[in-house]
């Protein structure tokens, strides 16, 4: 529980265990904004055309591997809810969070530290309480207890994103000329959540909330915040992604770019810190059951040689 680096904001250097080699250093943390990353509208002008919005989305995942979300029906007020409860579950005094630490990643509901603390050779600025959501009823009465309404809030909210979570597969499904409901079933059965807590960093130039990674299950819907600290590698350089009030910022998974041959791709990401305010993300992640198996879809691999050959979702996360 004291490895939490939420527990040490008294920090006034960055100590040496979270000080990054130079050449992982992000260096300039304030990069310009990416203006390019499609902002797609479900409730726009063409958003009634289904085979429009495909469209969108699929160029956007061709070309990107990132889009946002605006007027996607989950309430603005749910929106801020589920952020507040984030930063009020952070906020708690510690003796209401010890239960919760845990270094083991076979925890369901576990409140853990930078990625992998013991094994890695530098941290990371995160702290992270990381749960599985659906189906609610099997897994709510394992999160927190407090803040009193966690459980209520975190499960509505999970519920609505769970379904457009979905809904967003069925267009990508539609846009690859996949048969129906080809991304549902077992390959995304599992959605987790966690809950991202970057403390204020005193230099942000030498460190990272999270290394340059993309993301590995099918889908993930973010909410960002506020500041500018979520960057996407775009031909070779970091750039912004724009925090829009009530956006989620998808992100296509590396599972997404093997089932669609390399069609799609997923985008290369990282958190910066900074200097003056915590902030508090919320990532939903839609997964593969453990045991299926993921290969190129055959209609997609049968106009051009299949890139990867098939293998079992948990092995691949070893
Ligand atoms: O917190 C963020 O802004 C991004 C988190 C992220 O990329 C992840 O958890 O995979
Ligand atoms: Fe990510």
């Amino acid at each position: 529980m004291e490895k939490l680096i939420s527990g040490r904001c008294h920090l006034q250097l960055v100590p040496e265990t979270y000080t990054l080699p130079p050449e992982s250093r992000p260096g300039q943390t304030q990069v310009p904004l990416c203006e390019t990353i499609p902002v797609i509208d479900l409730e726009g002008e063409l958003s009634f055309d289904r085979t429009h919005l495909i469209k969108q989305i699929i160029q956007a995942s061709q070309e990107f591997g990132l889009f946002q979300l605006i007027n996607h029906g989950v309430s603005e007020k749910l929106v801020h809810d589920v952020i507040d409860v984030g930063k009020e579950f952070f906020e708690l005094p510690a003796k209401d969070k010890v239960s919760l630490y845990s270094e083991d990643p076979k925890q369901s509901c576990r409140l853990y530290t930078s990625i992998d603390y013991d094994s890695e050779k530098v941290h990371y600025w995160r702290d992270t309480l990381r749960h599985p959501c659906h189906p609610l009823e099997e897994h709510m009465q394992f999160w927190p207890e407090k803040p009193p309404h966690y459980r209520e809030v975190v499960g509505n909210y999970s519920a609505e994103v769970w379904k457009l979570s979905l809904w967003v597969l069925d267009l990508i499904c539609e846009g690859l000329e996949l048969e129906s409901r080809y991304l549902r079933e077992e390959l995304s059965p599992v959605q987790s959540m966690a809950i991202n807590h970057y403390p204020p960093c005193p230099d942000p130039c030498l460190t990272l909330g999270l290394p340059k990674h993309s993301d590995v299950n099918l889908i993930t819907f973010l909410l960002q915040g506020e500041s500018h600290v979520l960057q996407i590698l775009k031909d070779g350089q970091w750039l912004a992604v724009e925090p829009l009030p009530n956006a989620f910022v998808v992100n296509v998974g590396h599972m997404i770019h093997i089932i669609s041959n390399g069609k799609l791709s997923s985008a290369d990401h990282r958190v910066v810190t900074n200097k003056k305010v915590a902030r508090t993300t919320v990532t939903s992640f839609i997964h593969p059951c453990n045991n299926c198996r993921i290969e190129p879809a055959k209609v997609l691999s049968d106009c051009s040689p299949p890139l990867y050959r098939d293998f079992a979702y948990k092995d691949f996360l070893k």
